[in-house]
């Protein structure tokens, strides 16, 4: 039986053939939202999401879905909790549309700058002012803050060296593979910067953290641009630091973002002239959507010519495992089932078990890692295998 893809967002056409090409029931359902999801992703293998969010209620009624792949970066919009418990694999799209949303980023620093967008509406408007948008301060020269310096936050950082900023850089991990200074702190950082821009992912850790105490750090009339997540900014307090510090901001994201493609949008950040909204089109380039599509295929079509998964983003990044089995042996059927039972009785947990061959397929190498240590005795056992090579343990 063919496996079958549900692809419920908005995917360019040449890689949905590329998807039936690779002799798959391919549904493409561009227009699904939250809420259709679980009737309609109930008998498919893998899901191809975008923004579309993927609930509890969609993951505990499916009865095969064995992959999600977010088509981009943010995890965010699926319930990773419950795919966890279902052992249903999440993967994404990591970098693919880091440059789009770098090039946004850019281009919202410019727009505030210049004050792009009042200058259009008021020509729309009939309106001429020439004086009063010949305010822009320039950026060669300024500093700006990147905070979340990871695919996107690189992209940016290079984009801004060009323009001969001062870039400044925080990140939860070290900065690696471009030239920025790399801050610990936000109250040394923030105090600085001409200019912030947000590129975080949203995490329990990252949920309201721009809030009064930070925007507290930041320069009176400081720029702020979030393409990140609405989570990681509390708007109430943005509003409080607009009017007391006039901040300016432009934003790619904000709370209450429709689901539709389409629509009416109503928002409190909506009549405030500090503040500019794009309608979360950081991704949306040709360009970027491509990369995306193309980087979809390549991961359905690893997964199912070789079971493996790319991006994998919900495997434990820590296990209970204290010790490590390393067991090589010939390759021959019920060497590594006696292994295993050796094992079994002595009621210890394998945590994680790769078995590899060497070349010629003559002997193998089964790694285990343990929950608890192997005994002696046990490891007589095995060694006493005329099947085993040789036997090590090790605390790890
Ligand atoms: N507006 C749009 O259309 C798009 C928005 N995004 C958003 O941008 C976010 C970032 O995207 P990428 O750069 O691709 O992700 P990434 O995973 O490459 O980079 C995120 C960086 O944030 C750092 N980080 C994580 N938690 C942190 C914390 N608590 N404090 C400091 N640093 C922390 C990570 O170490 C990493 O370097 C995505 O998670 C997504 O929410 C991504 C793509 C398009
Ligand atoms: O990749 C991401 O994280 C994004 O936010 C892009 O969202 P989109 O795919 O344009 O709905």
């Amino acid at each position: 039986m063919k496996l079958k893809v549900l692809i419920a967002d908005k995917f360019p056409e040449k890689y949905i053939q590329e998807l039936k090409d690779l002799d798959l029931e391919v549904i493409y359902e561009p227009k699904l939202g939250e809420n259709d999801l679980p009737k309609a992703a109930e008998d498919v293998d893998i899901l191809v999401v975008r923004s579309t969010v993927v609930n509890e209620e969609t993951i505990n009624n499916s009865k095969k879905l064995n992959l999600i792949i977010r088509a981009g970066s943010g995890v965010n919009n699926i319930a990773i909790s419950a795919a966890n418990k279902k052992g249903i694999y999440v993967a994404n799209c990591p970098g693919m549309n880091a440059v789009a949303v770098a090039e946004l980023t850019i281009g919202l620093m410019i727009a505030l700058d210049r004050f792009i967008p009042d200058n259009v509406a008021d020509f729309r408007n009939g309106i001429w002012n020439k004086d009063k948008y010949s305010k822009g301060k320039g950026l060669k020269g300024k500093t700006l803050g990147i905070i979340g310096v990871g695919n996107i936050g690189k992209e940016v950082a290079k984009r801004a060296l060009a323009f001969e900023m001062n870039v400044y850089g925080k990140d939860i991990s070290r900065i690696e593979g471009v030239q920025i200074k790399d801050f610990s702190e936000m109250d040394q950082l923030l105090p600085l910067c001409d200019i912030v821009t947000i590129h975080l992912p949203a995490t329990p850790q990252t949920k309201g953290l721009f809030n009064k105490q930070m925007f507290s750090y930041m320069k009176n009339g400081a720029y702020l641009i979030n393409t990140s997540r609405h989570d990681i900014i509390v708007e109430e307090d943005l509003l409080e630091a607009i009017k007391e510090k006039n901040l300016r901001v432009a934003l790619d994201v904000f709370k209450g973002e429709p689901e539709g493609k389409s629509g009416e949008v109503k928002s409190p950040l909506q009549n405030n002239p500090n503040i500019y909204v794009t309608h979360h089109i950081g991704a949306s380039t040709e360009q970027a959507q491509d990369a995306v599509a193309e980087e979809t295929v390549r991961i359905i079509k690893h997964y199912v010519h070789s079971g493996v998964i790319d991006h994998w983003v919900n495997r434990a990044k820590v296990t209970d495992a204290k010790y490590q089995l390393v067991v090589k042996h010939y390759d021959k059927p019920g060497v590594l089932a006696s292994v295993l039972d050796v094992i079994r009785q002595g009621n210890i947990n394998i945590e994680e078990i790769e078995n590899i061959i060497f070349e010629g397929g003559i002997a193998a190498c089964c790694t285990m890692k343990l929950k608890l240590p192997a005994t002696a005795e046990m490891l007589k056992q095995i060694s006493e295998n005329p099947n085993v090579i040789s036997v090590s343990h090790v605390e790890i």
